[in-house]
């Protein structure tokens, strides 16, 4: 379980570049929970991720993960539990390094670092029967540099190695967005299966409205660093493109009517 107590993020305070960019946000998530996460440009949903992962310190409220209060806690360490995939599919992976030893490192998270490099051979069969799933080939490559790979199946890899010790949380940030129509289904839907299987726990921030409905039991419309919308089950399987383009629309008038209410 996830609980946001009250979390803010002002960015540049006391600077001309000031920018609240987490106002009070208060979230909820049960296990198994898979969340997508929508708004507009800015509205705060990377930093939302951002704040869970320990990017950046929170100004002010708490993040417990499990019944462990991790707010303070350095990136690196949440690493242990928190598995995440960006939009870039050149992060999360080292290009330089062989696809299986990416698969050792994201196998030995959070292990004594002596360990790392001692892969034996039971591990790469069971690195093989993982990446077989995946149906891009990659099991045939297991030596190839991941930096040969294409975006998709670079991706893909990413996405299995977050999963691969199974994470208390996992953080998807747009991780289909710089991939072909194709290639994004193809991780889409390898991402609700392994969610699935898993049972993970899941925040996965989209621009695509269709599939934000389409994925998960659980919809959050984030705007200017709040979240004005959080429907589940039933209630988000009824939802369409056009109600939340609605419902960011009345966001961005009251806002509007609000300055002009100011410039009057
Ligand atoms: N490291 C940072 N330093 C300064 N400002 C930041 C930083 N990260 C985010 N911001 C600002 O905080 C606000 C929220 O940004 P954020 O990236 O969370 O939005 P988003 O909802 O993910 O948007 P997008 O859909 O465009 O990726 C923006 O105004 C952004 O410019």
């Amino acid at each position: 379980m996830l609980e946001v107590k009250h979390v803010s993020k002002t960015f540049n305070p006391g600077t001309v570049n000031e920018k609240k960019a987490l106002d009070d946000i208060s979230l909820r998530l049960e296990d198994g929970d898979f969340v997508t996460v929508v708004g507009g440009n800015g509205a705060g949903k990377s930093t939302l991720l951002n704040m869970i992962a320990g990017v950046y310190p929170i100004d002010c409220g708490h993040i417990v993960l499990n019944d462990k209060e991790i707010s303070t806690d350095p990136e690196y360490k949440r690493a242990r539990f928190i598995g995440r995939v960006f939009q870039d599919p050149l992060m999360g992976t080292a290009g330089d390094m062989a696809i299986y030893e990416n698969m050792a490192m994201a196998n030995r998270r959070g292990k004594p670092r002596g360990l790392r490099w001692n892969v034996t051979a039971q591990e790469k069969e069971d690195f093989k029967s993982q990446l077989a799933r995946l149906g891009l080939g990659l099991e045939d490559r297991l030596t190839a540099k991941v930096g040969l790979l294409s975006g998709g199946q670079r991706q893909a890899l990413t996405l299995l190695m977050a999963s691969l010790q199974r994470p208390e949380l996992l953080l998807l940030d747009e991780h289909t967005a710089a991939l072909d129509p194709l290639t994004a289904r193809k991780v889409l839907e390898l991402t609700e299966e392994i969610v699935q299987e898993e049972h993970l726990t899941t925040l996965m921030i989209t621009h695509n409205m269709n599939d934000a409905i389409r994925i998960g039991n659980r919809l959050i419309m984030m705007y200017d660093g709040k979240i004005i919308l959080d429907v589940r089950d039933e209630e988000k399987q009824k939802l369409t493109v056009e109600a939340l383009h609605q419902k960011f629309r009345e966001a961005a008038n009251e806002e509007f009517s609000d300055d002009r209410a100011v410039l009057i």
